[in-house]
């Protein structure tokens, strides 16, 4: 239970609905106990009055008896209807209140987690798989509730019907009691043990088919790559062997459902055969009369269920306990991405680098090596590399997505560690090199992040990012969907979706990752043009394997292996004929065979 001890306070913030809830199920129970014992005053009536009917056979007076039996069993049933209609309106009432209040504190999980997991860094999210975090806000939410929910609400109705039923149990009879309750708690553990066979083969089955959906999602997403490397009969046959794996573990479950019920049954009905032994026996010892056996009876049956709930609550508890541990343990992380002095201030754009140094944590792999360089606002820069040279690790250090582990950066002279995160990231237009697109319209995509920006601005950044021509073509020009449900974009339409959406929030500083890499040079020219034009005053940061990308530029440094190996303009580069220049002798050749 330590780790539910989280829930705590959401079961305070809802101690109302609680304390309600308790105070319906135990006048719902008071409902079911008082039927017993007019049951048990009716099958009295009815044994008297078979006794005075044969003592007074033949007499006036019979008729009598019998009006007068008639009556009292009428009256009886009727109380016993009353009562059942009252026990079922506030049986409802217990749900309106103790279920409503666990959904209440799902929902109020659900939003912590997901606050949370906003607020973490991109190392969390490079640790844990998707899956993962999907699992924790809603599978083990899920099973959290279950605690919340039925086992609070069984539990509150075991301990007042056991409080409230025993005590009428031993004043009628011990030793009855005793026998009779015998089989109860060997209900309790069989169930406790069968549910928990039933559970972890649901989890096995619910596992199963997630990997099942995987596989069918991966399959249509990839039908592509399928198709053109003939793989659909292997396919077929692969989706067969998840499909058997399903069917099998399926079937290990309906075993177990199967024994569930004649286990309950068999237990419950040695209750009442004991029950009817040892309370025949009383009888005829003059202890008890037969509407004692008949009030146990139902008393046997009013504690079955919540007893058969016992176990179930038992394994509900465990499971929750375990989901709210790996809930805790993503709660527990706090990001380590924060700042020191929450500086707020409009920045001019001046980046310095100072021997800075990065090594990733779950590799070990040292991406940037003591790099140095300053940019100043108005200034653009080229970061021109191989593959896997450490640009993209320079482009992600500027936004703060993660810390350099050796050295400092600094923007107009204040270290970026200091600035307030959300103050400094609003002020950078960061265009990643794999482009995300949200299932959205175009105008949401590129105003992602701005609430309802004006219409120009969002043509004006289209038009800066050489997009507006491609979607005035569209019949539904900015409204149109992607994704999805909605049209394809071609990967250089993509990208640039990706640059307006950066520019439309006016940044101080623009960081492109590589993302001119699906467009042809004459449109790369067309965007490096604009691009010159708007952000005067303002500071860029371009990063490219192209040469051509970088001739533009102001400044240039050419990375490998995580060092910068030369600097300079572009025109001095050339000139100092060093690897700066073998590349641009590399791809003009290639252009030109292209052409
Ligand atoms: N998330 C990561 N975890 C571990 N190592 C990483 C991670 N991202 C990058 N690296 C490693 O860091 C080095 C620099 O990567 P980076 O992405 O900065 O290179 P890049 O110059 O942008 O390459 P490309 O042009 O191919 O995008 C590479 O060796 C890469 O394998």
């Amino acid at each position: 239970m330590k780790e539910l001890k989280h829930l705590n306070k959401y079961l305070f913030k809802y101690k109302y609905l609680l304390l309600l809830g308790t105070i319906f199920i135990i006048i719902s129970n008071i409902f079911v106990i008082i039927p017993a014992q007019v049951v048990r005053y009716s099958v009295d009536i009815i044994t008297a009055d078979v006794y005075l009917n044969n003592m007074f056979d033949g007499f006036d007076i019979q008729e009598h008896f019998g009006s007068i039996f008639i009556f009292n069993i009428v009256i009886c049933a009727l109380a016993i209807l009353v009562m059942a209609l009252l026990r079922g309106t506030f049986l409802f009432l217990v749900r309106q209140t103790v279920i409503v209040m666990s959904r209440h504190i799902e929902y109020d999980l659900k939003n912590e987690i997901y606050a949370h997991y906003q607020t973490l860094p991109l190392s969390f999210y490079r640790k844990n798989n998707t899956g993962d975090l999907m699992a924790r806000i809603s599978e083990d939410v899920s099973k959290v509730r279950m605690y919340l929910g039925p086992a609070i609400m069984y539990g509150i109705n075991l301990i007042s019907l056991f409080l409230m039923v025993i005590p009428i149990m031993f004043l009628v009879n011990a030793k009855l009691t005793l026998y009779s309750l015998l089989p109860l708690p060997i209900l309790s553990i069989s169930i406790y043990y069968v549910s928990d066979i039933m559970n972890r083969r649901s989890e096995e089955i619910q596992r199963s088919l997630s990997g099942l959906s995987t596989y069918v999602q991966e399959a249509f997403s990839g039908v592509r790559v399928l198709k053109a490397f003939v793989r659909e009969n292997s396919s077929v046959q692969e989706f067969a062997k998840e499909s058997s794996t399903y069917k099998d573990k399926s079937l290990r479950l309906t075993f177990v459902n199967a024994l569930f019920f004649p286990l309950i049954m068999s237990l419950i009905g040695l209750s009442v055969i004991l029950t009817i032994f040892i309370g025949g026996t009383q009888v005829i010892n003059g202890t008890i009369t037969f509407g004692n056996i008949a009030e146990f009876i139902m008393y046997v049956n009013i504690l079955t269920w919540p007893v058969t709930a016992l176990g179930w609550v038992t394994s509900i508890i465990q499971r929750a306990e375990a989901s709210q541990e790996r809930i805790n343990e993503f709660l527990n992380i706090k990001t380590d991405i924060v700042s020191r002095q929450n500086v707020q201030k409009p920045i001019q754009g001046k980046i310095t680098f100072d021997e800075v140094g990065f090594v990733y944590e779950d590799s070990g792999i040292e991406a940037l090596d003591k790099v140095s360089f300053s940019v100043n606002p108005g200034e653009s820069l080229a970061i021109i590399g191989t593959t896997g040279s450490g640009k993209s690790t320079v482009a992600n250090l500027i936004p703060r997505m993660f810390d350099s582990t050796s050295g400092a950066i600094y923007i107009d002279d204040v270290d970026i560690q200091d600035y307030d995160l959300s103050n400094l990231r609003k002020q950078i237009g960061y265009v990643p090199q794999d482009v995300f697109l949200f299932s959205d319209t175009i105008k949401d995509n590129i105003g992602f992040g701005n609430g309802n920006l004006p219409e120009e601005k969002i043509v004006q950044a289209s038009k800066d990012a050489d997009l507006f021509d491609n979607i005035s073509q569209f019949k539904d020009g900015f409204d149109t969907r992607i994704g999805e449900r909605g049209i394809s974009l071609s990967g250089g339409q993509k990208q640039r979706v990706s640059i307006a959406r950066a520019l439309v929030r006016d940044p101080q500083i623009l960081i492109l990752d590589d993302c001119l890499s699906a467009v042809d040079t004459k449109t790369e020219n067309a965007i490096l043009n604009s691009l010159k034009k708007i952000m005067i005053g303002k500071t860029s940061i371009i990063i490219s394997h192209r040469v051509s990308s970088a001739k533009l530029a102001d400044k240039v440094i050419v990375l490998d292996n995580g060092r910068i190996i030369e600097q300079g303009t572009n025109e001095s580069l050339l000139a100092s004929n060093g690897v700066y220049k073998e590349l641009y002798d590399k791809q003009l050749q290639a252009d030109e065979v292209e052409e």
